[in-house]
């Protein structure tokens, strides 16, 4: 019997506006529900990072009230400077915006996921068509866009960058880069990326995480360059699985370090460092406590793909590690559904 997906409505978890508030000055995670509880529960750390006088807590409380105001507004200004975009921005290279087509991508990238979904298709096969990373840590490694491709999408990227539009931010860790839904290159780039080529793939090598059931997705660029951001703290994504490509452009530094699952007991003993190479992007589960090594010249330009998997996160929100508090949200929000999708039986409909 054939059935027809429906649009969803996906939401955020109410902690969005509570937990993982970043306070890049003291390299902190904090969660955050008022001064009392801040002192409680951050006292001895933040004293040991140096925030000492009483001045220092009341800029650090000022400070995390606006973020938190900040994230409210998200959703709502988001939407206003899509809409902006869409009507007066003017693309430099416009076919970048044209639907994914395979002269897009790379020759192995092409080929991993054709196998992926070939019939018999099993990890072992698609392990000897790319490169393993960690086999412990499961992180792989894989060309993804063709030079050419990678080359028109750093040079919209920087003209939109240059341009007079506003810009949101991809997280409170980035204040450089670009989010990709607001530019419009969702629905004709990462949606079909990640239905077509990344949903194979990632069936096969993480079954376990959702792999096989990714239906939405955040997507940004984050840049690095001397005078703006350098480095990344070390975090776990907001969401099931990760897809991080380098674009470019020329750049020393900039590694990547990866410890194990944020739940781990000594989870940064002994972290892994991998470079990056321009057009290649690495696979890893969002889960990873990942951050980057200080860029040392030049700029950094990486796409990041936050997958995610509605089936699991559903019942586990993995920022407060709770049931999530379901809020409504636009688009993909942050992936979390009230319902399992819901379908029509399109016998019916004829
Ligand atoms: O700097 C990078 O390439 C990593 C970015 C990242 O981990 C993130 O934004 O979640
Ligand atoms: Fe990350």
């Amino acid at each position: 019997m054939a059935t027809a997906g429906v649009p969803r409505r996906f939401c955020r978890c109410a902690c969005f506006c509570s937990e993982n508030l970043y306070v890049a000055r003291y390299r902190l995670h904090v969660r955050f529900r008022g001064e009392e509880q801040l002192r409680r529960d951050y006292g001895p750390i933040l004293r040991s990072r140096g925030c000492v006088s009483p001045q220092d807590f009341q800029q650090l409380l000022a400070e995390l009230e606006e973020e938190v105001e900040r994230r409210q507004r998200l959703g709502q200004e988001a939407a206003a400077r899509k809409a902006l975009i869409a009507s007066s921005y003017h693309p430099v290279r416009p076919h970048v915006y044209n639907t994914l087509q395979d002269e897009a991508l790379a020759p192995e990238f092409l080929a991993a996921a054709e196998y992926s979904t070939s019939p018999g298709a099993d990890l072992e096969g698609l392990l000897q068509r790319l490169e393993t990373v960690s086999g412990e840590k499961r992180i792989y490694r894989l060309p993804v866009f063709t030079a050419p491709f990678c080359q028109a999408l750093l040079e919209e990227l920087e003209h939109f960058e240059h341009s007079d539009m506003p810009k949101g931010r991809p997280n409170t860790m980035n204040n450089y880069g670009v989010l990709l839904h607001e530019l419009g290159l969702d629905e004709p780039l990462v949606t079909p990326l990640r239905e077509r080529f990344l949903q194979p793939l990632m069936a096969l090598l993480y079954p376990d995480c959702g792999g096989g059931w990714l239906d939405s997705h955040r997507a940004f660029v984050v840049k690095y360059a001397p005078g703006q951001d350098r480095e990344l703290g070390c975090h776990y994504d907001n969401a099931e699985l990760t897809l991080n490509v380098a674009l470019g452009k020329a750049f020393t530094g900039g590694a990547l370090y990866f410890g194990d699952l944020f739940q781990a007991p000594s989870a940064l003993a002994r972290p892994l460092e991998v470079e990056h190479v321009v057009g290649r992007g690495i696979l890893h589960r969002g889960g990873q406590l990942h951050g980057a090594r200080p860029l040392g010249t030049g700029e950094r330009w990486n796409l990041v793909v936050w997958l995610r998997a509605s089936a699991v996160r559903n019942r586990l929100c993995p920022m407060c590690c709770r049931k999530p508090e379901l809020v409504d949200d636009d688009g993909f929000g942050d992936g979390f559904t009230r319902e399992e999708p819901t379908t029509v039986d399109v016998c019916a409909l004829t």
